[in-house]
């Protein structure tokens, strides 16, 4: 955390000179939600399902409440031309790395005159999109006087301070399994014995999603199915997502649109039917269970091929994962 008058953040460069904030531990969220009410610059990681959205949301509120500030929600999905005409407005912005992206090269009315505090979830995307040097060159063009809070649950070089022992929650048991052949059957029996759980079910892109969603849906399993990703609206996305969480069994079909951020109380299992992009998207995926001290399981399916780079790769996260070398280890009902 950087102790300084509001210094100017500079994702790569200048984040990592000082330890970040581990807001997983209750003293330390304290800690960062006390600096960032005194107006500080914040960099806070950690674990997912950790409750870092707390750390930045009650300095928002603060700021919002002594000061008739106008806040605004920046993320993928929503109406663009909307959002441009506001932005420029809009005193507290709290976004997603990619939109405000978007923001910067396509808006021409943002000049973020107006901005006091500017929160970025998932910052460590930035670092892996590449746009590190832009972020700079906007930061060092906002108001002196603008706040930014950063808050991420994967370590990049910039949170390469964090000492955890584990890069996933200690209540999160993790299993993966090599199958080449018959993955749809092993995900029709997945769910079949599976029927009183919550389950989460990773996809690689939105095409795979519709089309799984539709056979599953004609294949009737025996529990709700949903489906979520980006080709959606973000009114239908919020509707799939209430949906979801209100019920008390079901499983969602999603693309990665699902990975981060989003708190979806109660889901007993992840499940990875491809392999993820990276180690990150892994965490992220997986941190969709096992949240806030809660138990949970996950599991990822792999082809023989992925098996050796996957692994290191979690390895090298330090993520603790076992291999299942039959899926009856399960004792899981075959249906086929
Ligand atoms: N002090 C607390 N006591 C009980 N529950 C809490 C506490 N703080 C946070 N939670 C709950 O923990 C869950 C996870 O919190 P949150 O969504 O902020 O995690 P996160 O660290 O932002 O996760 P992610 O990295 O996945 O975005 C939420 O349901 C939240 O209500």
């Amino acid at each position: 955390m950087e102790k300084g008058r509001r210094p100017n953040l500079s994702p790569k460069k200048k984040m990592g000179k000082k330890s970040p904030t581990d807001t997983a531990d209750p003293e330390k969220r304290q800690q960062t939600i006390g600096f960032a009410l005194h107006g500080k610059d914040v960099l806070g990681a950690a674990k997912t399902g950790s409750g870092k959205t707390l750390s930045f949301l009650i300095p928002v509120l603060e700021l919002g409440k002594n000061h008739e500030f106008s806040a605004g929600l920046i993320i993928g999905g929503k109406d663009l031309k909307n959002e441009s005409e506001k932005i420029h407005r809009t005193n507290i912005i709290i976004c997603t790395p990619g939109r405000l992206l978007q923001h910067m090269d396509e808006t021409a009315a943002f000049h973020a005159s107006d901005l006091h505090m500017l929160v970025l979830d998932e910052a460590d995307r930035i670092l892996d999109m590449g746009f590190a040097d832009t972020i700079d060159a906007i930061v060092e063009n906002l108001p002196k006087t603008r706040q930014t809070p950063l808050f991420s649950a994967t370590q990049t070089k910039s949170v390469k301070y964090l000492k955890a022992k584990f890069s996933t929650p200690a209540t999160l048991e993790q299993n993966y399994v090599c199958e080449l052949h018959q993955k749809v059957n092993m995900l029709f029996s997945f769910i079949r014995s599976h029927l009183q759980k919550k389950v989460i079910v990773f996809f690689a892109c939105c095409k795979e999603v519709q089309y799984l969603f539709r056979v599953f849906c004609r294949l009737r399993p025996g529990m709700p199915i949903l489906a979520l990703h980006g080709k959606q609206q973000q009114m239908k996305r919020v509707e799939v997502y209430n949906d979801f969480i209100k019920k008390k069994n079901a499983v969602l079909f999603a693309t990665d649109i699902a990975a981060r951020g989003l708190d979806f109380p109660a889901v007993n299992w992840v499940l990875q039917f491809v392999c993820p992009e990276d180690a990150n998207t892994y965490i992220h995926r997986v941190g969709r269970t096992a949240r806030y001290k809660e138990g949970g399981e996950a599991l990822l399916v792999l082809l023989p091929s992925e098996e050796e780079s996957m692994l290191s790769q979690l390895q090298e996260k330090k993520v603790p994962i076992n291999r299942i070398h039959s899926i009856m280890h399960f004792k899981w009902t075959c249906y086929e």
